[in-house]
């Protein structure tokens, strides 16, 4: 039977020393090198986002507007709360794309309600950080990543893990999963729940501060930089009763970049080495399984493996007979 072999995490976990020496960020360390604490030019604005969830829970007619900019998943969800099986939590999805198809009128009102400084922050924080953190990543993937990051394809996550909607008895606020582009820059608002996956000791989860910001890469860092470096599986626990929020910059390469590393690795599958995939391609296969997690799409007949990470496990790295 053939299986797909092991992640070989200790020579592919990234060295932050090094993305520290060359991005100038303060940064700390936990236990090893595959998160990292950033101290950020600047905080999350917590009681706008705050607002914002509030705004849209009172105001359906307002959601359903902000969700007709994007009619194919709407912006603002809530459907996973309705399944208690699934992540239990609020999110608000935008991207510069959709924040540019906001009509007016509804841009106006919901700046008015904590829009405006939540873009504001993360105009700011995205501006300051891509381009530091995709030169650090290039110097330790010995490989230009810039020209593949060219059409800025960001997006911007809010998150309320809201007691008022999550099903009493779950603490699963968001299941385990690896991100999917180059890196995630998470922030959040004081309460603990965000927890890492220890490299060595796969199912050990280890509890990230709540008050730290947390830098992490994805499975597109892991392909483009060879195996140099490493991507961290996190989850979030939730506490019964208690509010958590945070918001998550993703960063992603343009749609149309190869998932294919630099010069050939051996501990990659055949299909990532020759490039088969592009970004494209592989956002829609990981995006079917965060789709059933989060409660917005069931998944194929046939199709039942819950765990989106197995499945780019065995696209990313070489079956062993
Ligand atoms: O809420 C958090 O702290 C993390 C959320 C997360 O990992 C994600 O949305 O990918
Ligand atoms: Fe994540």
């Amino acid at each position: 039977m053939c299986h797909s072999s092991a992640q070989p995490r200790l020579e592919l976990l990234i060295d932050l020393s090094k993305l520290r020496s060359t991005s100038g960020i303060a940064l700390t360390y936990i236990g090893d090198y595959s998160l990292t604490f950033i101290n950020p030019i600047t905080a999350a604005p917590f009681s706008a986002i705050r607002n914002l969830f509030d705004y849209l829970a009172q105001n359906p007619a307002s959601a359903a507007a902000l969700n007709d900019v994007y009619t194919l998943r709407g912006i603002f969800k809530t459907a996973a709360t309705e399944n208690p099986t699934c992540d239990q939590k609020l999110t608000v999805d935008l991207s510069p794309t959709r924040i540019a198809r906001i009509p007016p009128g509804l841009q106006v009102e919901l700046t008015e309600h904590g829009l405006g400084d939540i873009l504001t922050f993360f105009n700011t924080i995205s501006d300051h950080y891509v381009p530091q953190v995709i030169t650090s990543l290039s110097a330790i993937a010995g490989r230009d990543l810039a020209p593949l990051h060219a059409s800025f394809n960001v997006n911007f996550r809010l998150i309320d893990y809201n007691p008022a909607t999550a099903s009493p008895k779950s603490q699963n606020g968001c299941g385990a999963h690896t991100d999917y582009g180059t890196f995630s820059i998470i922030f959040q608002d004081g309460t603990a729940g965000l927890e890492m996956e220890a490299p060595e000791t796969p199912g050990t989860w280890v509890p990230v501060p709540g008050n730290a910001t947390v830098l992490l890469c994805g499975w597109c860092a892991v392909v483009l930089s060879g195996g140099k470096v490493a991507a961290v599986r996190h989850r979030v626990r939730r506490v019964p009763g208690v509010r958590r929020l945070s918001a998550v910059l993703f960063v992603a390469p343009d749609l149309d970049v190869k998932m294919a590393p630099g010069e050939r690795v051996e501990a990659f599958s055949e299909a990532v080495n020759k490039g088969l995939y592009d970004v494209r391609w592989f956002k829609e296969k990981m995006g079917k399984k965060w789709r059933y997690r989060e409660g917005n799409e069931n998944l194929e007949c046939g199709d039942d493996s819950a765990e989106q990470d197995i499945d780019v496990s065995q696209l990313v790295w070489k079956k062993i007979c």
